[in-house]
């Protein structure tokens, strides 16, 4: 018999998933359905995402081989029945106070510093470079993390020594650029770039540095389309352009530049965004979702 989410403490929420406490060691990751566009959580739930997206975590954990915070099978018994499929037992760690972010694109908040400054994060990066442009080399763009609702705020390599030290600031550096690199390869390799990905990371009891939270899903990292790719103009996004797309059209009535939240989406957006979540999976895993744990929507 499994217990149910009532039998845990509820921790915190992100914009889209949720903490819950087990026990000493462990907590329960659970991903939600909800989708965020232009800063909002959307009252429309995207069927399955939160399975899809736990099921690429899933994958990325393996396939990278690397030491990270999973601590059970994604079926373990301790498992609530009404989140089997999107949620993970993780074990607790002493979380690194930095949203660990590699870029291999110039885009968002590091194509508005470079443009103000000329670099990012107080790395200086070429002349010239415009929206989406390919970096010669990936970067490293630590930034602090925000409260729900605020943007992370980019900073300079420097801070993170100063909080970490050196050893270990260079070791999340190391392996942040490595994961990235490692996963572009892979997912270019199925159509897929990856402009950009955000990590966390914490340290276990015995201080080694262990990878934490979701990796490398589309509420973690911007996909795009191999065969679209045009740099000097803003790339779809390969998850939430319908999203974006409707909610920026005529047909939704919504101002983007009011305060007043985005309409619910109508049904076509909503299956055509699922279905694009699903093909991300796919395409990049080469595993079946309909093979995944969990109720499918
Ligand atoms: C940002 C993220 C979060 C996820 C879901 C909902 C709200 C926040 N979060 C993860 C931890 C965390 N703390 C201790 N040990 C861990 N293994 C993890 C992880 N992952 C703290 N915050």
């Amino acid at each position: 018999m499994r217990p149910t989410l009532a039998d845990y403490k509820h921790l915190m929420s992100g914009k889209v998933r949720d903490l819950y406490d087990i026990d000493e060691h462990n907590l329960l990751m659970v991903a939600s359905d909800r989708i965020s566009a232009y800063d909002h959580v959307l009252e429309t739930p995207i069927p399955d995402k939160g399975r899809v997206l736990t099921a690429m975590s899933v994958y990325f954990f393996s396939e990278l081989g690397i030491p990270h915070h999973l601590a059970a099978s994604p079926d373990d018994d301790r498992i609530p029945e009404e989140v089997l499929g999107r949620a993970l037992i993780v074990r607790k760690l002493d979380m690194i106070p930095f949203e660990c972010v590699a870029r291999g694109y110039l885009t968002g908040s590091a194509l508005k510093e470079y443009r103000e400054t000329g670099s990012v994060c107080g790395i200086t990066l070429p002349d010239g470079l415009t929206e989406a442009s390919k970096l010669e080399d990936s970067v490293f763009t630590p930034a602090t993390k925000a409260d729900v609702g605020d943007h992370d705020v980019n900073v300079p390599f420097s801070a993170v020594v100063d909080r970490l030290g050196e050893e270990l600031a260079h070791k999340v550096r190391e392996e942040t650029l490595d994961i990235y690199l490692r996963a572009s390869s892979l997912t270019e390799a199925r159509g897929l770039l990856l402009a950009d990905t955000k990590f966390e990371f914490g340290l276990d009891a015995a201080g080694n540095l262990i990878l934490a939270d979701e990796v490398l899903t589309p509420d973690s990292s911007r996909f795009w389309t191999v065969g679209d790719y045009e740099p000097g103009k803003p790339q779809p996004s390969f998850d939430k352009q319908f999203v974006r797309d409707w909610l920026t059209s005529s047909e939704s009535g919504w101002d983007r530049a009011s305060d007043s939240p985005p309409p619910p989406l109508p049904d076509d957006v909503v299956d055509a965004t699922r279905k694009r979540y699903i093909e991300a999976y796919e395409r990049i895993s080469g595993l079946q979702f309909d093979e995944w744990l969990g109720e499918s929507a």
